[in-house]
């Protein structure tokens, strides 16, 4: 069953966060998602950065490829199986200049657009730094000595061929995001994102995203709920086609410290034992390729037994 925007994403002021801290608490427990207004990157900066997107997505394919893997599915995505109205082109890691640099030497970018990539890049990298900051802050949990500069992020430009046929399918099928924070700028008008909160709040349904040009979509993911021992929701979502047209989005993935990342221990007590065994982000990346679990269940892989916790 589906709600149509019955239920509503929660919005998060980021110039009043400091009065916003349990609405964001809120958000991060019940939804694994908000909504963001007032962040500073300038429109214009967005907008560029669509136009160089839908560019670099109507290259030809022979040229796309050339965005080869530093990571398992971190460069050019083709349309499979599984996704056949997707495809996307990626980098890992965005916070270096030189893997930003080579993303724009391997589909032989402008230097106009590799400014615009570089700006773009250079702020959503700050602001997810930011975010996860304030969040952390918002938990009573200090992030100060997380060197968070040094965490790895993921870069995403995701094309959705949408037709009249498919109308009802999925674009991208029912996953969650592996790492700690996504930001995500949605398609200015194509619609088709859709999350599943809480039962407590949705009744189980999905709940259509709608797009609101200018804010920005946030999304906890898998590493979040091992650091939070569970408190921090990692939302399920998927993208359904809704209308025959081409549908772009961009996303930035925080995915975690080079180091293992096990609960903090200001989430730990008699009430909350501790969940999940200590793991490297990248470990769990592979884990969750290697049993093909993409919606969360590779966290029950990670789970601690109640013999375990004993010792
Ligand atoms: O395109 C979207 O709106 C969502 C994409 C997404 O979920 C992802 O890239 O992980
Ligand atoms: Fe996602």
């Amino acid at each position: 069953m589906e709600t149509d925007e019955v239920v509503m994403l929660p919005v998060i002021d980021l110039k009043d966060i400091t009065n916003q801290s349990n609405k964001l608490l809120e958000a991060c427990k019940e939804w694994g998602c908000f909504r963001i207004v007032n962040h500073d990157i300038p429109l214009t900066l967005l907008s560029e950065m669509k136009s160089v997107v839908r560019y670099l997505l109507d290259l030809p394919v022979e040229i796309k490829k050339r965005n080869i893997d530093e990571i398992a599915g971190s460069g050019y995505v083709a349309p499979s199986k599984k996704n056949p109205l997707y495809e996307a082109l990626g980098l890992y890691d965005l916070g270096s200049f030189e893997a930003v640099q080579e993303f724009c030497n391997q589909l032989d970018v402008s230097s106009n657009q590799r400014e615009t990539i570089m700006q773009y890049s250079g702020a959503v990298h700050k602001l997810v730094i930011d975010l996860w900051n304030k969040l952390a802050e918002s938990l009573g949990v200090s992030v100060e000595c997380d060197n968070l500069e040094e965490w790895k992020c993921q870069f995403r430009i995701n094309k959705y061929h949408f037709r009249q046929e498919t109308v009802g399918t999925a674009g991208v099928q029912i996953h969650t995001d592996s790492g700690f924070l996504t930001i995500l700028q949605e398609d200015d008008s194509v619609g088709g994102l859709e999350v599943l909160p809480k039962p407590s709040l949705a009744s189980g349904s999905y709940v259509p995203v709608h797009p609101v040009p200018g804010t920005l979509l946030v999304n906890l993911g898998d590493m979040a709920t091992i650091w939070s021992n569970g408190m921090l929701y990692n939302v399920k979502h998927r993208v359904m086609c809704k209308e025959a047209t081409i549908r772009i989005s961009i996303a930035m993935f925080l995915l975690g410290p080079k180091e293992a990342v096990e609960a903090r221990p200001e989430f730990v007590d008699g009430a909350h034992p501790h969940l999940y065994l200590p793991v490297t982000y990248e470990e769990y990346r592979n884990l969750r390729l290697s049993s093909g679990y993409r919606a969360g269940e590779a966290l029950d892989l990670m789970r601690l037994t109640a013999a375990s916790q004993a010792i």
